[in-house]
């Protein structure tokens, strides 16, 4: 693929629920291989955004394309070149890790040769050899966390969607699951990532903060401390999310 290439474009693009906009116009784009941050205070309209780029709700208005597909027209050639993992992760907590990853493997497409390899390969990266046989209930949410990262990256998707993947986490236990997004982003994976964390968005090359369904502000964190004269990305959200009408 070609450098630079852009794998989400979005142009204008709005979500109405009757009269209410609770998506106004988002335009922005995401590079092949970039971690972006999509950033906003509860209500701003990041799930109703993430759904229609994801191809699970139809846009009101405007455009987007996800690895080259119309968020209108090819829903189903989306969800087959993106993963998902949502804040409740989706694996079977009666299933062992191995049969987790087996059933995956499965649903995704992949021939048994492959989901042998990839599970030999996924147990070794995540040092979880030993606890192959283990019923994934019985696992610390931090592993589960990276499990579920793995699992939807298990067919090599171009975009993964990250809904509040570290939920419930101390920040040592976040930062080792950033090991794994950044290996993901050097193969060319692009992240897009929603978080409440500050120190997860100081992790991403770029970040949008959504307010009133609108976003506010995109740039790297560096820029955005920059640019509002503070020195953590915890006070460039408070500023900006201070404003808002919605949420909490
Ligand atoms: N199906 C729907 N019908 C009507 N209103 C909706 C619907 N879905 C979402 N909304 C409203 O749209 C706004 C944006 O919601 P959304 O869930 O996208 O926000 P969010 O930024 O993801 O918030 P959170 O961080 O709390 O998940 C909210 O005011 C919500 O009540």
């Amino acid at each position: 693929m070609a450098q630079g290439e852009k794998v989400i474009v979005c142009d204008k693009l709005t979500k109405r629920f009757g009269d209410f906009i609770a998506t106004n116009e988002i335009t922005f784009e995401v590079n092949k291989g970039e971690i972006f941050g999509f950033l906003g205070a509860n209500g701003a309209g990041k799930t109703t955004a993430m759904r229609m780029l994801c191809g699970l709700s139809t846009p009101s208005s405007g455009k987007a394309s996800i690895a080259g597909f119309d968020v209108y027209t090819q829903t189903e050639q989306i969800k087959r070149n993106i993963g998902y993992m949502s804040q409740k992760f989706s694996l079977y907590e009666n299933l062992t890790v191995k049969e987790n990853i087996e059933f995956f493997g499965g649903i995704y497409g992949l021939t048994d040769q492959q989901i042998e390899t990839k599970t030999e390969e996924l147990l070794n990266r995540l040092g979880l050899k030993s606890e192959a046989k283990k019923l994934v209930g019985s696992l610390p949410l931090g592993w589960k966390q990276k499990l579920s990262f793995s699992v939807a990256i298990l067919h090599e998707p171009k975009i993964v969607f990250l809904d509040e993947p570290t939920g419930g986490v101390d920040p040592v236990t976040r930062r080792q699951f950033w090991d794994l997004i950044y290996e993901a982003a050097e193969r060319g994976i692009t992240i897009f990532v929603t978080t409440h964390y500050m120190d997860e968005a100081e992790y991403c090359n770029r970040i949008s903060i959504m307010v009133d369904g609108r976003i506010e502000v995109l740039d790297s964190p560096t820029n955005l401390k920059r640019s509002f004269g503070v020195s953590s990305m915890d006070e460039v959200f408070y500023q900006l999310a201070r404003s808002a009408k919605r949420g909490d």
